[in-house]
């Protein structure tokens, strides 16, 4: 992480979720029906499901209907595939036998979905006990060994196809519960997902917005898969004798089928025809979405960055609105009152030999509105993780060893708390205090537009209404300096440049007119050129808002260009503490006067400060 000496500065804070999920969708639909295959599967499919729904009009007999004077006949103009042993008519049963096959296929799977996907989600998303009991059960079900158990529930609960498919949807659902949290896992800790939270949403909404719209598709596919599976394990059954054999499903036809096979083969012919075509038809569905999935991929990685037709927008100003906003207290720098109070904090991590590994240490410092504060130091001093502790997005494992945080009066850290108090953070994040992070591009959800990742925060944090939030939005895409708000409104992350996305990012840490920005090396991903434009973002807005700032910086130049007191911080210790001007003019600790010789000097902070710190220790 290294900025250049006279760019960077801080970058307003993250967006949130999406509304696209819909774009997404209509997307991908209109990929599966440009697909021939899932053309084929989707009208093979939806006839047998009708044929299925119209059983009671199509099927000239009842189901068990039997002319026993007409038993295995040839197809004729009023049986028109035949009757099998009993004199039924097998066009019926067939039709019947669609609709009991097909409704039991779906029971199962969807409870599979119903037990397997909540549970991968919530184990996925916040692990701990629950992703243990889960993982425990999941084992003890995949060893079960299935075929004895649906026996054993047919024993006791009779041939009741209900029954066995309820059964074999329980367990299947260690197949979505392991899918759902592998892909829950593999995004949990993504920025934009931090981001998500920071801005304020829930753990529900974000589950909803950001996690499921990542496993939604594996899910569908899966659920093709199941489908068909479901259709085969109950048909097997079926075919063993196993089923109940007043109703007409295709298993109890191919078992019935099988026993007079040499006498009429096409009593075995028919249900198999059926089946194989409906399973065949799932598997090529799920094939299909697959493949518009994919294909929405690449198209999206090889569209170019979209800007440049133009839309005035209207809408409140953030400036304007700011003064309808709650009252703030008024917090006078000098008084024991500060917008953020943080007292001797200290922040460590378990080690395996039982210690704790102290990486804040003993840190004070206080920030009010109207001010910048910056937190410089070199890489692995701390600054991220004092920041962290503020917005209360420290790791699970993190442990507070000491002190206290408050905000606003309040404590977010109590003396003698050794984690942070989610609860009201999750009240103050995304409302009172918001976030610009590091890698805007990361902090975005790619599923979601910009668009409906600026509104959604706006419509939950301030209560104002989608058509009110969008106005909103245009207005602060336009305020951070986006050319084209409506293009940039309607684009995908992937679509914008780094600059532009750090932007909106800006607008989504100012839209729910917060306190204190925290801008963690907000700069450093962007290209040296627009790191100066993004630092003067920064400062005006923080001039016109009259917000705390707290800059987390490793480069004296961005804080002595923007910066009102200073924090430096070297092995999680806080070394100097004072107004910038003062510190500049008459820094008083060696690490200091290195760390501002580095920036004199025009030399890279990080390479010299490693020496620099032995040499100060020595
Ligand atoms: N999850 C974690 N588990 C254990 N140690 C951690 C964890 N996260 C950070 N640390 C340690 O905490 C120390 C401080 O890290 P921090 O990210 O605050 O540094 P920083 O000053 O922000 O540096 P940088 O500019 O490189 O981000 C580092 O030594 C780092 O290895």
């Amino acid at each position: 992480m290294t900025e250049s000496v006279n760019t960077s500065a801080l970058t307003p804070a993250p967006g949130t979720p999406g509304q696209s999920g819909t774009v997404v969708r209509s997307t991908v639909l209109k990929r599966l029906f440009k697909n021939p295959l899932g053309i084929v599967a989707i009208v093979i499919l939806l006839g047998i499901a009708l044929l299925a729904a119209f059983a009671d009009v199509l099927a000239p007999f009842e189901e068990n209907y039997a002319n026993i004077a007409k038993t295995l006949a040839s197809p004729d103009s009023v049986n028109i595939l035949g009757t099998d042993s009993a004199g039924r008519d097998i066009w019926s049963r067939l039709l019947f036998g669609a609709r009991l096959t097909l409704l039991s296929a779906l029971l199962c799977a969807g409870v599979a979905v119903a037990i397997g996907l909540p549970a991968g989600l919530i184990a996925g998303y916040y692990a701990g006990r629950f992703e243990a009991v889960s993982n425990w059960v999941v084992s003890i079900l995949m060893s079960l060994p299935g075929l004895i158990v649906l026996l054993t529930i047919r024993a006791a609960f009779g041939p009741s196809v209900w029954v066995s498919m309820i059964a074999f949807g329980v367990l299947i659902s260690p197949a979505y519960f392991r899918l759902t949290r592998t892909a829950v896992q593999s995004v949990r800790n993504e920025l934009y997902v931090d981001a998500a939270r920071v801005s304020g949403l829930s753990d529900r909404s974000i589950i909803v917005r950001h996690i499921f719209s990542v496993v939604r598709a594996p899910v569908i596919i899966q659920t093709a898969a199941i489908a068909g599976v479901a259709i085969a394990i109950q048909s097997g059954l079926e075919f063993l004798g196993l089923g109940d054999p007043s109703k007409a499903t295709w298993g109890v036809m191919l078992s019935e089928g099988f026993k007079n096979v040499y006498l009429k083969p096409e009593l075995l012919f028919w249900p198999s025809f059926a089946m194989s075509l409906t399973i065949g038809a799932l598997v090529l569905l799920g094939n299909a979405i697959r493949d518009a999935m994919e294909d929405g991929e690449k198209i999206k990685h090889r569209k170019k960055p979209a800007d440049k037709a133009a839309t005035a927008t209207s809408g409140p100003s953030p400036t304007v609105t700011r003064a309808s906003r709650k009252a703030v207290a008024a917090v006078e720098s000098g008084t024991e009152h500060h917008l953020v109070k943080v007292t001797n904090l200290g922040v460590g991590y378990p080690q395996a030999d039982g210690s704790i590994k102290k990486v804040v240490d003993d840190v004070s410092f206080h920030v009010d509105r109207g001010e910048i504060l910056g937190i410089v130091g070199e890489s692995g001093s701390g600054k991220s993780q004092t920041a962290f502790s503020i917005l209360g997005l420290l790791p699970d494992t993190a442990r507070i060893v000491g002190g206290a945080i408050q905000f606003d009066g309040d404590y977010t850290v109590a003396p003698g708390d050794d984690t942070v108090n989610q609860d009201r953070l999750s009240k103050l994040r995304g409302k009172r205090i918001s976030y610009i992070p590091q890698e805007p591009m990361s902090n975005l959800d790619p599923a979601f537009t910009i668009g409906y990742q600026l509104v959604t925060p706006m419509v939950r944090v301030l209560g104002i209404s989608k058509a009110e939030a969008t106005n909103r939005a245009m207005k602060l895409l336009s305020d951070v300096g986006i050319t084209y708000p409506d293009r940039t409104f309607k684009a995908y992350p992937h679509e914008v440049s780094g600059g532009m996305a750090q932007r909106v990012l800006i607008a989504g840490a100012i839209s729910c007119e917060p306190d204190l920005i925290i801008a963690d090396e907000p700069t450093t991903a962007l290209d040296v050129t627009v790191q100066a434009d993004v630092l003067d973002l920064i400062r005006d807005l923080q001039k016109r808002l009259g917000v705390g700032v707290i800059l987390v910086t490793h480069n004296f130049g961005v804080v002595a260009d923007l910066c009102d007191r200073v924090v430096v911080m070297q092995n999680g210790r806080l070394v100097e503490e004072g107004p910038v001007r003062e510190i500049l003019r008459n820094p008083a600790d060696p690490y200091t006067q290195k760390l501002l010789g580095s920036m004199l000097e025009g030399k890279e902070p990080m390479t010299m400060l490693v020496a620099a710190g032995t040499e100060a220790a020595q």
